[in-house]
């Protein structure tokens, strides 16, 4: 079925968008405003209704409005019809892919996430009639055949660049149902219409970021690749083994294979197994993993899922499996502790079918490996395991460029500095490379391995502690290599003061608010949910209904439900995989709430299913009802009680602060405790019905649905005020 906006066909049918809204009207089709979707059936009648009536009225002044104004070349450009090319930046590679994109937004994006008309309410400009005759005095420049931009711009500017009066194009937007100012920021879609209307063709030039790595990263060709070793992170719950995991295939492998060196804890080490490499990051759990994540660093290939067969899934091991499924990380089970008598390992492959993670044994396609990290059987298997895995996925890097990777881990030495383990994840660092880190940069000055030994270079997913750096960057933070120290500086420096600013703004979290907007800007494809409940049905029940949403083929997808309050782990996971978390009948801890504070996630607190359900609908629609921020509008002290049958209790009572209206909402205060909350029933100034009594005047109230007024109660009059979405 084919659906359009109806600016979109006004484009087509080369006329304005509220002609066809005036049109929709004629025909009975509801529409708001230019942003309103038409679909196939109501398309074919408008076209049939423009061919049929060609000499329309207003058809024929918009045409003429426009070949009035053009220059000879755009007339020609017109029959084209071309739409402007936007340059988009390259992609990333998928052999390698140096910087996750991630959460990542580019300064463009955001700028067109700026009020634009798109989300602003329609006015009521249906009665208004595009002028016929007598055309205001124009501007005596030509129209350019092509204007540029970048990111946005106001109405004023846009203005100036079409040579027109900005009370022009005010006016041309609020044909369109929109009242803009000539300070508002109109977005891509609006300046093209905007222009398209002049019949002038628009470029969004996109400007280069310096601070942005992608920019600098060359694309690697499929020939320059090379199979690179996997990296493996290891989780699990508390106590299944995890430590004693790492330590064994390190204590086995490292030694084993590199006689003499000295182990040396640097957040992740590489073993070899039949020749080939694997690299462990260091740090079990899924924290460290999803802190990363949340920083946009994606750097593990492999998930080892540490189970222990005497205990089974535990809380933990559900929250792992969410947070490897959301990274979209293969997942090996590494059943442990299989030296124990209660060793039960069917119990453990039994239980993880209910987490989609069927053993190959029972027909899934899981990877199960029985082990006991303490005595090392099993531990080959386990290894050899991952090898096959890499092969079938053969992570690819080129080790022959300037090294891209993530740190690890960094900290202050007292004596070396800023020491950070960076884990290159393409290309050679060398010593002596100028590097920028995170929002830090410098030289490398040393480099040591995992076996404490020092280094000079190291290729792609070989872990690495580096000094030389003029600060302690974060763990999660991106490196690049820079050939040129300056630049390297220049970047470095760009980026600090970056993250400054960054720090002063909001984060680009998502937002049911901005959801719309989001998905109009085809920025997101799944809406990603957390689901916390009371209970494990009702948290089925509401995963199972989200799921079935679907609007114009955006898909909610569910990365995790569970029971219980909502929890600093859920927020961190929400982070990471930008998600929105709905809490049914449980409210987050206080952890959670200043996590989700800090890092701008959206909760959404319901009661009721069909509320969720609702909510995330109308976000995705854009429908969101509007929000209301109460108001306190007078005070009133009531003076004296009067009871009159039928008409019940009347408060005389007396306006000591602000005023109070008929439509306003009360409440009835008592000895500081809010006895009742409801509305004004009748409001009277002597005998006489009245819509508001101001300060300092007497006045009757009565209350609907409340008798037991008593004297000296406050009555607190408060209104329900619209607020601007953000
Ligand atoms: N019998 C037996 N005990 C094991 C095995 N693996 C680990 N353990 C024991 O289980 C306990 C917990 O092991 P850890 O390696 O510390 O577990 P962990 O998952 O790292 O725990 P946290 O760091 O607290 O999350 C220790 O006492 C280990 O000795 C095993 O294969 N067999």
């Amino acid at each position: 079925m084919t659906k359009m906006r109806v600016y979109e066909y006004a484009k087509k049918q080369n006329i304005s968008s509220k002609d066809v809204i005036t049109a929709l009207q004629s025909m009975n089709v509801e529409v708001s405003n230019h942003m309103s979707t038409i679909d196939d059936h109501v398309i074919v009648k408008l076209d049939g209704k423009y061919k049929a009536d060609k000499n329309e009225t207003t058809k024929s002044i918009s045409v003429k409005q426009r070949e009035d104004h053009k220059t000879p070349m755009q007339k020609q450009e017109n029959t084209n019809n071309t739409k402007p090319a936007n340059p988009t930046k390259p992609a990333a590679k998928s052999g390698s892919k140096p910087f996750n994109q991630q959460g990542k937004s580019n300064n463009n994006r955001n700028n067109n996430n700026k009020k634009n008309f798109g989300n602003k309410k329609n006015n009521s400009s249906s009665n208004q009639r595009r002028p016929q005759g007598g055309a205001p005095v124009q501007p005596k420049k030509e129209l350019p055949s092509k204007i540029t931009f970048t990111g946005s711009l106001t109405v004023g500017e846009l203005a100036g660049k079409l040579h027109k009066e900005p009370s022009e194009i005010i006016k041309k937007l609020f044909m369109l149902g929109v009242m803009a100012t000539i300070n508002q920021d109109l977005d891509k879609d609006s300046i093209e219409l905007i222009a398209g209307e002049y019949g002038v063709e628009v470029e969004e030039v996109i400007v280069f970021d310096v601070t942005e790595f992608e920019g600098y990263a060359t694309e690697d060709q499929e020939d320059q690749l090379q199979i690179r070793p996997p990296v493996v992170t290891i989780m699990g719950h508390v106590d299944h083994g995890k430590t004693t995991l790492l330590d064994s295939i390190r204590n086995t492998k490292v030694t084993a294979g590199e006689a003499g060196g000295i182990t040396q804890h640097i957040g992740a080490y590489q073993v070899v197994v039949n020749n080939k490499k694997i690299t462990f990051l260091d740090t079990p759990g899924h924290a460290a993993f999803t802190t990363m994540r949340a920083r946009g660093a994606q750097v593990t290939d492999i998930t080892i899922l540490v189970v222990a067969a005497d205990d089974g899934v535990m809380p933990q091991t559900v929250e792992a499996i969410s947070h490897a499924k959301a990274a979209e990380v293969p997942i090996i089970v590494a059943v442990n502790k299989m030296d124990k008598e209660s060793a039960n390992p069917d119990r453990v492959m039994q239980e993880l079918t209910e987490y989609g993670l069927v053993s190959e044994a029972w027909g899934g396609d899981t990877i199960f490996v029985p082990l006991s990290a303490l005595s090392g059987d099993g531990i080959e298997e386990l290894l050899e395991m991952i090898l096959l895995v890499s092969e079938v996925e053969e992570w690819k890097a080129n080790p022959n460029r300037a090294a891209t990777g993530t740190v690890i881990e960094a900290q202050l030495d007292k004596g070396r500095g800023s020491v950070a383990t960076l884990l290159v994840q393409n290309g050679t660092l060398r010593v002596g490379d100028s590097i920028v880190v995170g929002n830090t940069f410098g030289r490398v000055r040393a480099m040591v391995n995992d076996l404490g030994r020092r280094v000079k270079e190291v290729g792609p997913s070989t872990p690495v502690e580096i000094t030389g750096l003029s600060d302690v960057p974060q763990a999660g933070d991106q490196f690049m290599v820079f050939t040129d120290e300056k630049k390297a500086r220049q970047v470095g420096e760009a980026r600090a003061s970056k993250q400054l600013d960054e720090q002063r703004k909001e984060g680009a979290k998502l937002s049911l608010d901005d959801l719309f907007e989001q998905i109009k800007q085809g920025d997101i494809k799944d809406i990603n949910l957390i689901v916390k409940a009371d209970v494990q049905g009702s948290a089925e029940a509401l995963a199972a209904s989200l799921q079935k949403i679907d609007v114009e083929g955006v898909k909610v997808k569910i990365i995790l439900t569970g029971v219980g309050a909502i929890t600093e782990s859920d927020i961190i996971l929400a982070s990471a995989s930008n998600a929105i978390v709905i809490g049914f009948n449980v409210r987050p801890d206080g952890n959670a709430k200043r996590t989700a504070d800090e890092e701008k996630v959206d909760i959404r607190l319901h009661r009721i299913i069909y509320k969720v359900i609702e909510e995330i609908e109308a976000a995705m629609k854009g429908m969101l009802d509007p929000e209301f921020e109460e108001k306190v509008i007078g005070q009133v002290e009531v003076r004296q009680t009067i009871k009159v049958s039928k008409i019940g209790t009347i408060a005389g009572s007396y306006v000591t602060d602000g005023k109070i209206t008929r439509d306003s909402s009360i409440r009835v205060i008592r000895d500081g405790v809010v006895v009742f909350e409801g509305e004004v029933d009748v409001l009277k100034r002597f005998k006489d019905d009245v819509k508001e009594v101001a300060q300092n005047y007497e006045c009757g109230i009565t209350i609907k649905n409340f008798n037991d007024i008593k004297e000296g109660d406050i009555i607190e009059a408060y209104v329900m005020q619209e607020i601007e979405r953000k």
